[in-house]
């Protein structure tokens, strides 16, 4: 592992991530209003075993806790999440002072521990008052979205200078519009367009508005995968160019250069009504890094039943996670490899890495190997692309908690520190102490 460190520079932000409707509970505390996952967790039939994040890892009341177990582990860098609906629980208007406060007591309690900020102001939990008002299908979304995020610079602004806009805007997008398995829970293709539009231009509002009052850096986090061609037929390469406009340029050709792949217009036509003139300089905002959340890549053969006109193919001796997704390092060393190529030097973040395995405690402990070995293969791959030239700038464990995954619920765990959610226990698994020797050993070499 000791050769691992060497491959890293000084600086390199070793870190843990989390987000807010994940970890938090608490949902009806100090003036925090409804979001939309709490509209959609307590549909009947949404989230496997009935599960919602009404108590989560009950960070809120915790949060002392978990800061401290990070400093044990010697963890330098928090990524986190803020509601929305807790500092404007209407969405708009009126402010929510103590919600504002959990995060300004968050903030000073990491930096009393040494522990560096990186904030998240989206992380799908959009205020329910928002969502009547058409979410984000309503261009007026974007404008509140925007007032939001200069109320958390105003407040934060002092002593957090890592922010991202958003997390994933594909997921919002797709889960949660076309395939209606995320709240909002929509399944209306003819809407994705524009409500990617409008998440995109909230993030350029966002951005320009921090370029005004802040001296930090701000980026946004994309969930990304390289795509592989299943064969070198003809159909299975259309699949490959299609598939990796609906997951990847959708979103990156916007941000970096200021249009829509028009492979995109091939299955997700739109007329473009819905884009005013200068929307796509606004959101093509210079960025000072990109968050890159990988898991893991996408092998896809044609099939023109699939939105993408694509679908996965695992390959029978693969290995996977108990997710379903292939353990593919060298995955991330091609992706990163591509940005870096295709969309110039942009400094990476790796906001989110990690696996879901079956944990099992024994004797008080939780010998999960499998996630060990998950992990240093993906330090290796990153540092991969270093060598070859890609500026990583950090990396982010999902998860640090055990946490509410979405429509799986608490079935799936990402953490390397368990939650037994009984009794709200956490326990520090073996790829924790792994991480925490690592970054031990990282920091004595540095
Ligand atoms: O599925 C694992 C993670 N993926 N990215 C977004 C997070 O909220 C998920 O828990
Ligand atoms: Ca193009």
């Amino acid at each position: 592992m000791t050769s691992l460190v060497k491959r890293f520079p000084r600086h390199f932000a070793w870190g843990v991530a989390t987000a807010s409707y994940q970890i938090e509970g608490a949902v009806n505390e100090d003036g925090r209003g409804a979001s939309i996952w709490d509209v959609f967790s307590h549909t009947p039939g949404k989230i496997l075993h009935g599960d919602t994040g009404d108590i989560a890892c009950d960070h809120y009341h915790r949060m002392r806790e978990d800061v401290n177990l990070m400093s044990q582990l010697g963890i330098s860098n928090y990524r986190f999440s803020i509601s929305w609906p807790r500092i404007f629980p209407m969405g708009y208007g009126q402010k929510n002072s103590r919600g504002l406060d959990f995060y300004d007591q968050l903030t000073d309690q990491l930096l009393q521990e040494n522990i560096e900020p990186l904030v998240t102001l989206y992380h799908w939990d959009l205020p329910q008052a928002l969502q009547e008002k058409g979410g984000w299908i309503n261009r007026d979304t974007a404008f509140y979205f925007r007032d939001y995020a200069v109320t958390v610079f105003d407040k934060l602004g002092d002593r957090v200078h890592n922010w991202i806009t958003h997390n994933e805007p594909w997921v919002t997008t797709v889960a949660g519009h076309i395939q209606g398995r995320h709240a909002p829970g929509l399944k209306q293709p003819n809407v994705a367009r524009k409500v990617a539009h409008h998440l995109l231009l909230s993030h350029g509002l966002a951005v320009e508005s921090y370029r005004d009052m802040g001296k930090g850096r701000i980026g946004i986090t994309l969930n990304l995968h390289p795509v592989y061609p299943a064969s070198s037929r003809e159909e299975d390469l259309t699949a490959q160019q299609l598939h990796d406009a609906f997951h990847n340029t959708w979103f990156l050709d916007p941000v970096f250069t200021g249009t829509y792949p028009e492979e995109l217009d091939e299955i997700l036509p739109f007329d473009n009504d819905f884009i005013a003139e200068g929307d796509l300089n606004l959101i093509q905002q210079p960025l000072d890094f990109l968050g890159v959340n990988y898991y893991a890549p996408h092998r896809v053969r044609w099939n023109p039943d699939e939105i993408s006109h694509a679908s996965l193919v695992i390959l029978p001796e693969e290995p996977i996670t108990s997710m379903g997704w292939p353990v593919d390092a060298k995955g991330l060393t091609d992706l990163l490899i591509r940005i870096h190529y295709d969309y110039g030097p942009i400094p990476i973040i790796i906001t989110e890495n990690g696996a879901a395995y079956e944990d099992v405690v024994e004797d008080g402990q939780i010998h999960d190997a499998l996630r060990q070995h998950y992990l240093e293969m993906h330090w290796d791959a990153l540092a991969n692309s270093i060598e070859q030239g890609v500026p990583v700038h950090g990396y982010y464990v999902w998860s640090f908690l055990d946490n509410f995954e979405w429509a799986l619920g608490y079935s799936k765990r990402f953490g390397i520190v368990y939650v037994d959610y009984l009794t709200q226990q956490r326990i520090v698994k073996d790829s924790g102490l792994a991480y925490s020797r690592f970054l031990r050993e990282f920091y004595e070499y540095h």
